[in-house]
């Protein structure tokens, strides 16, 4: 028996950084960059309005009032997309709206609601001073220097970033592929009416959700036979588009436990009894030329989301570039709610559910327990020498979902 701490080293020791690619910006939301990032251009690229108004010379406002406002004619309109590099003389003013380019000589925009809003000669009732409501060109990024450094994970902000800042195309770590595979003669296609001594293969559906909620791509391959050819073949035909394989079942001391059979003969993958519950039997190790890893998870199917909790999303963020800082990853404290026992010997992960920070137990704990699984916001990490906790005892949690339920 190994600890789950020593199966998640092998395995981060063992996956890679993938190969980075070039993608468009949108491709690339939610991928690691693989380069420093510097604007082609500066923003703003103009100098411009930051406000609905009236372009001024700060100095023929001095002292306007509502009491005592300042009169001064209005030579010209300037709205937003107005390609044309006016100038504005002393004595004068332009109707100006937010985003619109300064006329040269301009040093400062009066509001509109500063103004009676004239169209011909306008009367300004409050003064100004230089840089007033104006966005000066380069004040923001300035064209030539690093705007995203490599490493940066890129959400909506950054995007928006490289794309104003004239970057269509960057240089990323990619999602990792995935392949899932689920493997016994029980399954039945999602949708299907299972008979009798037949399950859903759910596991699956199950796995390629998960993929997706770490931001990587998926490919269901869905339930194959336990049959050592027909897995063998399946596995070969998927080696090629796969960054990384999962399979559920056939790895515990059944009979017919074809995963473990096939995979034994080729490549590394290593099969390990790991000192937690659920998720005890697994395997892993690279497989083909290009030494694609393979996670191959328990059947049941707590057992195997709690596998991809605590061992496969790690090694998908690693593989894109994101690693986490420590061992255990992103826990959140709670407290116990109510006593539970827990096995002696092995890391437990309690199915909890989570009101505000108190955790109570979601339902039945069998790895064969959907019910609960689906009612659970956490798991409850309860480490392996602790045998009993308490209400009011601290746990440490690893959320089932993100804030917006991937
Ligand atoms: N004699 C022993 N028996 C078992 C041991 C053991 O140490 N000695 N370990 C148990 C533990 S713990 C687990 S976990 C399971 C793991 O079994 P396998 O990975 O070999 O998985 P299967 O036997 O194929 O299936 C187990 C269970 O899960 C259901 N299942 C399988 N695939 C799916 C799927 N795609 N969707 C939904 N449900 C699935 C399957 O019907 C079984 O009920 O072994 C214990 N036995
Ligand atoms: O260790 Mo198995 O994964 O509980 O049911």
């Amino acid at each position: 028996m190994i600890s789950v701490e020593q199966h998640l080293t092998r395995i981060l020791e063992t996956v890679k950084v993938i190969r980075p690619f070039e993608q468009g910006v949108l491709d690339a939301q939610g991928c690691v960059l693989a380069e420093d990032v510097t604007a082609r251009g500066s923003l703003p690229g103009f100098t411009n309005s930051a406000m609905d108004g009236y372009a001024v010379h700060a100095a023929d406002v001095v002292g306007a009032s509502a009491e005592h406002p300042v009169v001064l004619p209005v030579v010209n309109d300037i709205a937003a997309g107005n390609t044309n590099a006016l100038s504005l003389a002393q004595g004068q003013t332009m109707r100006i709206m937010t985003g619109a380019p300064m006329p040269r000589g301009a040093d400062a925009v009066v509001v509109v609601e500063n103004t009676d809003g004239g169209v011909v000669k306008v009367a300004i009732r409050a003064a100004s001073v230089v840089g007033q409501h104006v966005r000066e060109v380069g004040e923001d990024v300035e064209e030539g220097v690093v705007v995203l450094r490599r490493g940066t994970l890129l959400g909506p902000g950054q995007i928006a970033l490289l794309a104003a800042s004239g970057v269509s195309r960057v240089r990323v770590v990619p999602r990792p592929r995935v392949v899932v595979i689920s493997t016994g003669d029980e399954l039945v296609e999602v949708g299907q009416k299972p008979g009798f001594g037949q399950i859903v293969d759910s596991n699956s559906v199950m796995l390629t959700a998960a993929v997706t909620s770490v931001g990587a791509t998926p490919y269901r391959v869905g339930g194959v036979a336990d049959d050592a050819r027909t897995l063998m073949d399946t596995l070969e035909g998927q080696l090629v588009r796969a960054d990384a394989i999962i399979t559920t079942g056939g790895v515990s001391m059944g009979a017919f436990d074809t995963v473990k059979e096939v995979l034994s003969r080729v490549g590394t993958v290593q099969f390990d009894k790991v000192a937690m519950r659920p998720g005890m039997p697994q395997g892993f190790g690279v497989l083909g030329d290009d030494e694609v890893p393979v996670f191959t998870l328990p059947g049941n199917p707590v057992s195997a989301l709690v596998s991809f909790h605590v061992f496969v999303a790690p090694a998908l963020r690693a593989m894109a570039g994101r690693p986490e800082p420590s061992f255990p990853p992103g826990y959140v404290p709670a407290v116990a709610a109510e006593s539970f026992r827990s096995v002696p010997g092995k890391m437990e992960f309690v199915r909890v559910i989570l009101d505000d920070d108190r955790a109570r137990l979601a339902g039945g704990q069998g790895s064969h327990m959907l019910g609960a699984l689906a009612a659970a916001d956490a798991l409850a990490v309860i480490p392996p020498d602790v045998v009993e906790v308490d209400e009011g005892d601290s746990l440490e949690c690893l959320p089932l979902l993100g804030r917006d339920g991937q």
